[in-house]
């Protein structure tokens, strides 16, 4: 098994690199970047984090081979490719404002992935997610099953762990599922968040849910107002978990980035939706009764990533 890693310099792709290496669960991990200029100075971040990781093994107990590069050439074969190259956002900033920057990176890396690894699954975790994920199908031309974006799991992830520590309890025990965009529209579902099996709505009266539920969908924007750029721990956790369930075949069922035509009522989009996830990549997008409340919280997601994909189509017409 190996798996590719785009951005493995910078701060998401290093920490995929790293939790995936801890669970030691392939073979070889390729680890890609750029070359980075400083003067007449020229640096690899990607071989140096690289070469830090893999001596990191012995301490850590694994065998994963890590090869930091900056040649695709050694990328070819890869079960797996995970892209967070590209640019994350500062104070101020909203995710669709780096759409321009990073749908020119996630597609130049996505065709050179898809030419190398032809069989490759490819998950993007670049931002504006939901739009970098049609741009990497587009330009790696691989089938839609085998093309998808990391970000429920982070959002489900934000919002339990909030209700964990709401109720003092474990986040194990806390399940949540959430749909939509990975904006500020993004849909947690109360009415399918449970504390071991039972209704979370048992717990936290309807007025604090609510606030929970906002913090949950401004998660990303807190950690940016407190950091001055994005959250890497928890985005790379959640993207090495989507790696396993693919690599191991687990069959594990998660919110993602996925293609849907006709489901939940939607056409032709890339948007958070449940799936069940292993060998081959998405191997179904599974359908749950919404009632009319949150059907229109997702029509309303589904317009705004509708719009972020028009304002691409347009700079690309440029
Ligand atoms: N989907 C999600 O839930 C999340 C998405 N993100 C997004 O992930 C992306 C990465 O964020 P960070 O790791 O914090 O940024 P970072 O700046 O720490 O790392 C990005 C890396 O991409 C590399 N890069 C840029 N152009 C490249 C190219 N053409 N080929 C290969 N590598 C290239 C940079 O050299 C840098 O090392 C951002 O777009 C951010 O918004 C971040 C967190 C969560
Ligand atoms: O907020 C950001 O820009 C990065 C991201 O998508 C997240 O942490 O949810």
């Amino acid at each position: 098994m190996k798996v590719t890693v785009v951005g493995a310099g910078g701060n998401v792709g290093s920490t995929v690199v790293d939790v995936l290496a801890q669970r030691d669960i392939c073979k070889e991990i390729v680890a890609v970047d750029i070359e980075k200029k400083d003067g007449d100075k020229t640096f690899y971040p990607s071989k140096g984090r690289g070469l830090d990781q893999w001596e990191s093994a012995p301490v850590n107990l694994f065998d994963t081979r890590i090869n930091g590069t900056v040649d695709y050439a050694d990328t070819a074969g890869s079960d797996v490719c995970v892209i967070t190259a590209g640019v994350p956002r500062r104070p101020g900033m909203s995710r669709d404002d780096l759409l321009e920057i990073n749908a020119n990176i996630v597609g130049d890396v996505s065709k050179k992935l898809a030419e190398h690894s032809p069989e490759t699954i490819i998950i993007v975790v670049s931002n504006p997610l939901d739009v970098m994920v049609q741009v990497a199908k587009e330009s790696s031309g691989l089938p839609y099953e085998r093309v998808m974006g990391m970000a429920g799991i982070l959002d489900t992830a934000r919002f339990r762990a909030f209700i964990a520590s709401e109720l003092d309890v474990s986040p194990k025990d806390i399940q949540a599922l959430l749909m939509g965009g990975h904006g500020d529209t993004m849909v947690p579902l109360p009415r399918f968040t449970t504390l071991a099996g039972m209704p979370i709505t048992h717990f936290i009266d309807e007025d604090r849910l609510q606030e929970i539920v906002d913090r949950a969908k401004k998660g990303g924007g807190e950690i940016v107002g407190l950091m001055g750029t994005s959250a890497w721990y928890a985005p790379g956790a959640a993207a090495a978990q989507m790696v396993e369930a693919i690599l191991l075949d687990q069959n594990r069922i998660f919110p993602v980035c996925a293609h849907i035509d006709g489901e939940y009522g939607i056409d032709d989009l890339y948007i958070g939706v449940p799936v069940k996830l292993g060998t081959g990549g998405v191997k179904e997008v599974i359908e749950v009764a919404l009632n009319e409340e949150e059907q229109d919280l997702l029509n309303e997601s589904a317009k705004a990533v509708r719009s972020t994909l028009d304002e691409f189509r347009e700079l690309m017409n440029k």
